[in-house]
């Protein structure tokens, strides 16, 4: 555990001294245990063992003092040198990682990680490594100081050791799968709670609350039946340990017994090592139940290492530089699995300063598009190019200056208006954000809310409404002012407010840069200058709207068969 910690800090933790500083204490604790048999044999003779008692005194005093301050020192190992360097490694590295790589369901396992895991972590330089050290250590020492009274008891003593390791590791096997699994069934189960929260109006709308919600109430089940089970694994090989322990101590007492009554140990001696041998089994008695917990920190080691494992998005040793910002898609191919592409042979062109609208039924790969622009993921063949230059030539940096993205399900900061739009720019004025703002449609949400642009938000920005979250963020990209704009159009229904102030936005967006936009609205699609149709991975037509009505394919017959298309949303309701 140590050489792991170490290795994935890439340098000392420190934890190799607390171990010596733990050792020190163990051994001067056993030494002091083994002076009690010179000590006792001198009161027996009649004299005061001046020279034992002060052995025994320093002895202690050495225990002490290493016990607390290697503790002291395990503390700030704990805290800094452990917890929060890891901490600074995974934030680093995940900084480093391409945007495709943050999934929901990774966001959870970072969250995780960093509230659970590393804190897992934190005790184990002050608590864990000590007890463990010093159980192992004060035995050891007293097993050696017997053996120069009599070498029989101690090899006695030792017969069961390998046993006590077997099980030793047969606890930490079995503990290590379930600490996994119970890991991934309560965070399941913590998910769940979350979502009953958040599908509250949709689950009472629906009269599925009676009895409870079934998804939840499964994932409680499954989360006490992991920890039932993981228990009941464990307890078999703790058993075995716990009376190979009785065992050991029961060997040392019939060894002490049988060469005292041959004659061969003193009466005196044959009841301090009979003390001894208690003081042996002890500790080890408390080993087994260590396994658990340096499994669970080895577990915590195991999450920190598949995220600093995640391969970094690769940085070009000689960047370029975009000549504008048009977009090109060369017949690429990329697929989230190998071998099973998502979308193929793709190749068409952006101008800069156009509007491209991708259309096409869901799954056609309109959203991977859009996110390969800004190098999410790379691309399997071919090239995506921004300016002329493939995105893998250019810094992360400067494809993040090139691009500004407007999703749909917008995350708001927990913080005022004010500031969540000006993470578009963090240097901008006030008077620049204002002035984004105005454009953005966002000055009319301002003047409604309580403390204008000092409101807050809400977590994830629960505050505000959908269609206002997304003026948000069309502002932020305003005030970003990159060249480029990926942009997905809202497909939940707005308000008529909220619509109209949306598509003026979107309006003011496009001035003179070039958008690419997922496109659900008939007047989007109408007033692009190019219209991308998507089908099964593929294109499937390329033109503007009065070009694709007149050749047979998707577009036309989406509007073939609906007479009143003027309503209509695009995507889910395109038909194949
Ligand atoms: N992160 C991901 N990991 C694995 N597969 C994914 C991921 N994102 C999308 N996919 C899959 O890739 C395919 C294309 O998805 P994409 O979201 O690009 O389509 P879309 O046209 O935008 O769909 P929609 O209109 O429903 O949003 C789908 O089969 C989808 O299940």
């Amino acid at each position: 555990m140590i050489g792991r910690t170490d290795a994935l800090l890439e340098e000392p933790s420190g934890l190799r001294q607390l171990v010596f500083g733990y050792a020190v204490a163990g051994v001067s604790q056993g030494l002091v245990f083994g002076t009690l048999i010179p000590i006792l044999r001198a009161l027996l003779d009649g004299t005061v063992p001046w020279n034992w008692l002060v052995v025994a005194a320093l002895g202690a005093a050495v225990s002490g003092i290493s016990l607390v301050t290697t503790s002291n020192v395990g503390y700030y190992v704990g805290i800094e040198a452990v917890t929060d360097a890891l901490m600074r490694r995974v934030s680093s590295h995940v900084a480093t990682l391409p945007l495709g790589w943050f999934t929901s369901a990774r966001a959870g396992q970072l969250s995780s990680i960093m509230s659970t895991s590393l804190q897992n972590l934190m005790n184990v330089p002050s608590v864990f490594l000590q007890q463990m050290t010093v159980a192992v250590t004060t035995p050891a020492t007293v097993v050696v100081l017997i053996a120069f009274v009599d070498w029989r008891i101690s090899a006695a003593l030792l017969i069961p050791v390998p046993l006590l390791y077997y099980y030793f590791r047969a606890i930490k096997k079995v503990s290590g799968p379930e600490h996994d699994r119970e890991e991934r069934v309560n965070a399941d189960a913590s998910e769940k709670v979350l979502e009953f929260a958040r599908l509250q109006p949709i689950l009472r709308a629906s009269g599925t609350l009676v009895g409870g919600w079934g998804e939840l109430n499964d994932a409680i089940d499954a989360s006490r039946e992991s920890t039932r089970r993981s228990l009941d694994r464990q307890n078999a090989p703790l058993a075995r340990y716990a009376a190979t322990v009785v065992l050991t101590l029961a060997l040392g007492l019939v060894c002490v017994a049988y060469l005292s009554m041959g004659g061969a140990l003193q009466p005196t001696d044959a009841v301090v090592i009979m003390l001894f041998a208690v003081r042996f089994v002890e500790p080890l008695s408390l080993v087994g139940a260590y396994a658990s917990g340096l499994q669970l920190a080895d577990t915590a080691l195991d999450s920190v290492e598949a995220v600093l494992d995640a391969p970094a998005l690769p940085e070009p040793a000689h960047p370029r530089t975009p000549a504008d910002g048009s977009v090109e898609f060369d017949h690429v191919a990329f697929g989230y699995a190998p071998d099973r592409p998502v979308v193929h042979d793709i190749s068409f062109r952006c101008a800069p300063g156009t509007v491209t609208a991708l259309i096409g039924p869901s799954g056609s790969g309109k959203s991977t598009l859009t996110r390969l622009i800004a190098r999410f993921w790379d691309v399997d063949a071919g090239s995506v190019r921004i300016g002329g230059v493939d995105v893998r030539e250019m810094s992360t940096t400067s494809i993040m200056n090139m691009t500004a993205m407007v999703f749909q399900n917008v995350y708001l900061f927990d913080d005022t208006v004010l500031e969540n739009v000006r993470l578009g720019k963090p240097d901008a004025t006030d008077e620049q954000i204002h002035t984004v703002a105005r454009a953005a449609r966002l000055d009319s949400v301002i003047d409604a809310l309580p403390d204008g642009w000092d409101t807050r938000v809400g977590e994830g920005g629960s505050l505000l409404s959908g269609g206002q979250r997304q003026r948000v963020s069309i502002a932020r990209a305003l005030l970003k002012d990159a060249p480029i704009v990926l942009l997905d159009e809202a497909t939940a229904a707005l308000d008529g407010e909220n619509e109209a102030a949306i598509t003026a936005a979107v309006a003011e967006l496009a001035v003179g840069r070039t958008v690419i936009v997922i496109a659900h609205r008939l007047s989007t699609v109408r007033g692009a200058d190019q219209i991308v149709v998507l089908d099964g991975g593929g294109v499937e037509n390329i033109g503007t709207h009065d070009q694709l009505i007149g050749r047979n394919g998707i577009y036309s017959d989406f509007f073939r068969d609906r007479s009143d298309a003027a309503g209509w949303t695009f995507g889910q309701e395109i038909p194949r």
